[in-house]
């Protein structure tokens, strides 16, 4: 058993994509996530939002969502599906507004616009298809984009090529608040032996702590793998509170509370799996994790996943 504490730098966020179709969407998360893809299709889909990619790194993970109605007036349910795709606007932490560099601005462009007027999310404008134009062509592009909307940024890119993309990814990190691994790195869903494991820690923590810290405790597991050269799975958690005080009780003098928790759990943990386990718990605070969660049930997350 290993208890430590893990520093409070990890970024992560929820980001929109949005354009008009075949302005390179598809394309755009594919270079992105390319094999570390942890496609979500297997997901139960719920009412608003759909999880299409999650890039998982050291210090971050991103997590693409699709905003449904917004990119397809035509197909818009009137007012409802209108006002759903503009909440869904707010909530996310960053949109990205894909245009195609070789179109220029059309009424497709004009009427997400539109819907840009009343938003606080930042947004970034995102020219894709730069292999097909000329550079000084993207110049006067730009210009005529900065006249429509106050972006926060406009960047450039080929997601076909790859051009630029990784330069995209260092500024929609700075852009994203710290915040949880809300995915596991290694897997998504699917797995209901995670939520158990999950929810058999947080059943240790609550109980151990005698319920000082009941509903600011949430558990995320952040790798459970069968290890290859022996018979054990290893299972990697960190249990996430709101405050520092709360950590410290988590933690115990000298670690003693976590070592606790980890055995107890551990046997439970064994039992389920019928396997030897090898566990790792983190401490991690997370100022404004209930919030949080309240935000992430409107994405359609559900407790369960944890
Ligand atoms: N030359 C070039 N072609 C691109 C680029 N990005 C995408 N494409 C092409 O544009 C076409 C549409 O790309 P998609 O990624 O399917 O576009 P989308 O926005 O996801 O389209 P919808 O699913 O209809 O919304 C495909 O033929 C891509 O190969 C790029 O950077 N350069």
């Amino acid at each position: 058993m290993n208890s430590q504490t893990r520093s409070n730098e990890y970024k992560s966020g929820f980001i929109s994509i949005i354009g008009r179709p075949n302005v390179g969407k598809s394309t755009f998360l594919n270079r992105v996530i390319g094999q570390k893809i942890a496609i979500m299709s297997d997901k139960p889909q719920t009412t608003r939002n759909k999880v299409q990619g999650v890039l998982t790194t050291e210090d971050s993970q991103l997590i693409f969502i699709d905003t449904p109605g917004i990119h397809k007036p035509k197909h818009k349910l009137g007012d409802f599906m209108m006002k759903v795709a503009q909440n869904t606007l707010k909530g996310v932490d960053l949109i990205l507004f894909m245009v195609n560099a070789e179109e220029g601005f059309g009424r497709g462009e004009e009427f997400i616009i539109e819907k840009f007027q009343s938003v606080k999310t930042p947004i970034f404008l995102i020219i894709n298809k730069i292999d097909k134009i000329h550079p000084d062509e993207l110049f006067a592009f730009i210009e005529s984009y900065k006249e429509k909307h106050s972006f926060q940024e406009i960047v450039p890119i080929s997601a076909l090529e790859g051009n630029n993309v990784e330069h995209l990814l260092t500024v929609i990190k700075k852009y994203l608040p710290e915040g949880p691994q809300y995915y596991p790195a290694d897997q998504v869903t699917d797995h209901p032996e995670r939520f158990i494991v999950s929810e058999l820690i947080r059943e240790k923590a609550l109980h151990l702590t005698r319920e000082e810290i009941p509903h600011s405790l949430a558990v995320v597991i952040d790798k459970m793998e069968r290890r290859q050269d022996k018979d054990v799975i290893h299972v990697m958690a960190t249990v996430i509170v709101e405050r520092d005080s709360q950590k410290g009780i988590v933690i115990g003098k000298q670690g003693s509370m976590l070592k606790e928790i980890g055995k107890l759990a551990r046997v439970d943990i064994e039992n389920l799996l019928g396997s030897k386990v090898f566990l790792e718990l983190w401490v991690k605070v997370q100022k404004d994790w209930r919030n949080k969660m309240n935000q992430l049930r409107d994405y359609g997350f559900r407790d369960d996943e944890y």
